[in-house]
Order: C-alpha cells, then structure tokens, then sequence
C-alpha cells in the first residue's frame, strides 16, 4: 500500500456570512505510512472528523491535497474502508448478509462474497452469530459486524470515527484488543478517533494531539503501549503502568489546557 499524505491542508466550512465560516483545519501536514496505527485525539471541535472525512474523500479540503502515493485523492475508495461511530447496518439483512454487502454492491458472485465475509467474520470473533438478525446483537457485537463489513473489500486503510464511543467499559476493552490483533494480523494502516486518552495510548503506534480554532496538529508521539501488550497480553498491566500513567498525564494535560482556553474565549470554532 502506497502511503497517504496529508500536505498542506486547510478546511473552511462555509456559513450563511463570512463571519459564520468556521475554519476548521489550518495547514495540517501529515505522513499515514504502512505499519501505522494513527490516533488522533484532541479536544471537541478541533477538527477529528473533518481530517478524517478528507482521508475518506468525503469532502475535499478548501487548500492543500491529500495524496495517496502520487495520485490525489478526490473521493472515496475501496481501499479505504470506514467504520463509523454508530454502525450504520442494514437491520433488515442478517450478520453475514451485512457483511459482504459492499462486496454485493461491487458485484461479487455470491459463493466468493460468502467466504470472504465467513473469514472476516470470524477475526471479529462472530463467526457463530452468521444468521442472527441485527437487532439481535449487543452494542459491541453490532460494531464488530461494522470492522467486519469494513474489511470485506480488503482495504488498505481502515479509518474509524470514535467506533467504540457508545460501548459499556467492558466491551470497549474487549474490542481495543481485538482492534490490535486485527491490526497486527491484516497489516492494514489504521486511522482512529477517540475521545479517551487511554484508549487512545493503548491503540496508537503514532498519535496526533489535536488543538482548535483553528484544528492543527501540535503534538505527534511515537509509542510502543500495543507492542507491549502484544508481548504480555496483559491490558490491565500495560495501562497501570508507571510510563502508561505519566504519558497519559502529560497528554491529558494538553487537552485540558486547550479545553480551558475555549471555555474562556468563549468561541465555537469560527473563523
Ligand atoms: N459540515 C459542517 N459545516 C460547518 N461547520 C462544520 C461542519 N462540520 C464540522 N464543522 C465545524 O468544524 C469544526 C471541527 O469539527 P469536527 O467535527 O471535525 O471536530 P471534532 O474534533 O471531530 O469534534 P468532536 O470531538 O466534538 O466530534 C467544529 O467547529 C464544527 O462545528
């Protein structure tokens, strides 16, 4: 997979005036390379979901490119799969019909989509679950069909809006492992959003703490938190970790400190 890059780019959502454009995303530059498993985090409204709408190619930036190798990025591509914060499946179709659904809609024959879709299925840990309808699914397995659904067309890219947001502490822990092991097993490059510090620490190989008015990147860690727990399979012992706890302090305080400005200042992000 050729890498993505992010140059020079800025994002303005237009208003009704001039006064109501609110500069969302001023002159990020980012590298996404093979191997990485980006985090971004940072405080609301520091512009998350615009810079990964941008990588999806659902909107395009008001300056700069995204590049995909040499070739820009101007909407959405199969291989670039997206897992949302709500898993936006299809309730009238069962697990495996959801599944392979973006291999029906590409045209796969049907026996190939099956055993794809058994495959990916089963890296979720669902594949008892084929046959039950959505309804049927707790939170945590309705998302996994999503990372499930996501896979199908053998994305390069995975990018993932806060997907565990509206998980019970369990499940969310639960499936930060499962992420890290599909991670290491697909040798895919994942991009993810979230709001909690420590997820965000456990997951990331490469994070990026985002700051608002406008959104940029102003801090960017390399970390080893996954390569650890890949070695101990311990969760609980590599967050309550003396260097987990301190980096999660420092980060915390980051995102404290912008969360105060915008409290003062009063602004919500307009240009
Ligand atoms: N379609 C839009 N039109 C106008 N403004 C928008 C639009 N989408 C986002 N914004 C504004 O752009 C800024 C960045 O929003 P974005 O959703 O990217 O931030 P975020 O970091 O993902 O926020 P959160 O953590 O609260 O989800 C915010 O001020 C938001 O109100």
């Amino acid at each position: 997979m050729e890498n993505l890059r992010v140059k020079d780019v800025s994002v303005i959502y237009p208003g009704k005036t001039a006064g109501e454009r609110t500069h969302a995303l001023d002159n990020i530059n980012l590298d996404i390379n093979c191997g990485d498993f980006m985090v971004a985090l940072g405080a609301s409204g520091c512009g998350k979901t615009t810079l990964l709408n941008l990588l999806a190619g659902f909107i395009s930036p008001s300056q700069g490119k995204i590049l995909l190798g040499e070739r820009s990025i101007n909407g959405p591509g199969s291989e670039r799969g997206v897992v949302f914060q709500k898993h936006a499946l299809l309730p009238w179709l069962n697990v495996i019909e959801n599944a392979e659904f973006g291999l029906k809609l590409q045209g796969v024959r049907k026996q190939e989509r099956r055993t794809i879709a058994t495959k990916n299925l089963a890296l979720v840990g669902l594949q008892e679950f084929h046959e039950r309808m959505i309804y049927q699914l707790s939170g945590g397995m309705q998302q996994r069909v999503g990372i499930a659904r996501a896979l199908s067309c053998k994305p390069a890219m995975l990018l993932m809006d806060e997907p565990m947001a509206a998980l019970d502490a369990l499940s969310r822990e639960t499936i930060q492992e499962l992420l890290l092991d599909l991670w290491k097993n697909t040798q895919t490059m994942f991009f993810f959003i979230t709001h909690s510090v420590d997820e965000a620490l456990f997951l990331a190989s490469r994070l990026i703490v985002m700051s608002p008015r406008p959104g940029r990147i102003t801090h960017s860690y390399d970390l080893d938190f996954n390569q650890r727990f890949f070695e101990c399979r311990d969760a609980r012992a590599v967050k309550s970790s003396p260097d987990f706890i301190h980096m999660r302090e420092t980060v915390l305080d980051i995102i404290y400190k912008d969360e105060r400005a915008s409290a003062r200042s009063g602004v919500s992000g307009h240009a």
